[in-house]
């Protein structure tokens, strides 16, 4: 699966729907048994959540938006395929979720592709369901300092800190996922599949349980004049880089 949303992989309310689709296409055909996630878009995997979708819009467009947010994560992070993301570029906040959520990442050894959950950075903070999957990942302290600092972990710390699970030259990236994938389809489906809800269906669970409630917190939170504000000022950060 190639990620193409151009200039920078974000995920609009469009594009998170047509990844959905994709998914769901791929799991309900049988003859397919994994995906390997990548990138179209050269030097960037994902830029996250599209700002664009969170700014200056209505309560029931951000709560129609963070439904699909929510429904993206739980498909990936609980798909019975096994996903494998070939990481290809920068990755950061929405995007390092999508990642977090596959069985195996590898990413590509150029240090300009840095990854992980920088909301704070933008004045936002990291949803618990966002923060979990990341504790899941490298562990509470790690998770804590990376959440605090919003930390983009270049590809040498974020193997150390186990964020990524191989860090391979970039023109061996999707190789080196398809070599990975064989070791997980040699083992038999139906035991993979019930030890990997085993290990999340408890974290997707907290989802589940309080998704209105967290659609609803969103809205609040999101709506909020000083957020508005801190997410505008930093959209004209990233356009002013360029002048
Ligand atoms: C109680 C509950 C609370 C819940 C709170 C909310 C939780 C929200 C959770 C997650 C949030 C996110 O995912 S926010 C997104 C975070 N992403 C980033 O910080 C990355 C921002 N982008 C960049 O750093 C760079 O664009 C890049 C490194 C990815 C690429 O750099 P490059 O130089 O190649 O490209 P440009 O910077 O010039 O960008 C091109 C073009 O794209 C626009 N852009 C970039 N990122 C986004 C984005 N995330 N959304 C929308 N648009 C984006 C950028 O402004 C440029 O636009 P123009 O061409 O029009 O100038």
């Amino acid at each position: 699966m190639k990620m193409r949303n151009p200039p920078v992989n974000s995920l609009s309310l469009e594009f998170l729907t047509e990844l959905l689709i994709s998914l769901e296409k791929l799991e309900s055909d049988k003859a397919f048994h994994a995906i390997i996630l990548t990138s179209d878009c050269p030097g960037i995997f994902s830029a996250g959540l599209d700002l664009m979708e969170m700014c200056g819009r209505d309560p029931t467009h951000y709560a129609e938006y963070w439904k699909a947010v929510q429904e993206l994560w739980l498909r990936f992070y609980l798909s019975h395929l096994v996903v494998i993301s070939a990481i290809n570029g920068v990755n950061a906040a929405g995007g390092c979720l999508l990642a977090l959520s596959c069985d195996y990442r590898v990413l590509a050894d150029n240090p300009k592709y840095a990854m992980g959950l920088n909301e704070t950075l933008l004045g936002i903070i990291a949803p618990f369901w966002f923060k979990d999957t990341l504790v899941n990942t490298v562990g509470h302290r790690t998770a804590e300092r990376a959440l605090q600092l919003g930390l983009l972990f270049p590809p040498a710390e974020a193997l150390q800190v186990g964020m990524v699970d191989k860090v391979v030259p970039e023109d061996q990236v999707l190789s080196a996922a398809r070599s990975e994938l064989a070791q997980w389809l040699a083992i038999p489906g139906h035991a993979r599949q019930l030890t990997k809800s085993l290990m999340r269906k408890p974290t997707a669970d907290r989802l589940l349980k309080e998704r209105d409630a967290d659609i609803q917190n969103f809205v609040r939170f999101i709506s909020r004049d000083a957020i508005q504000k801190a997410l505008r000022v930093y959209l004209e950060k990233l356009k002013q880089k360029k002048t």
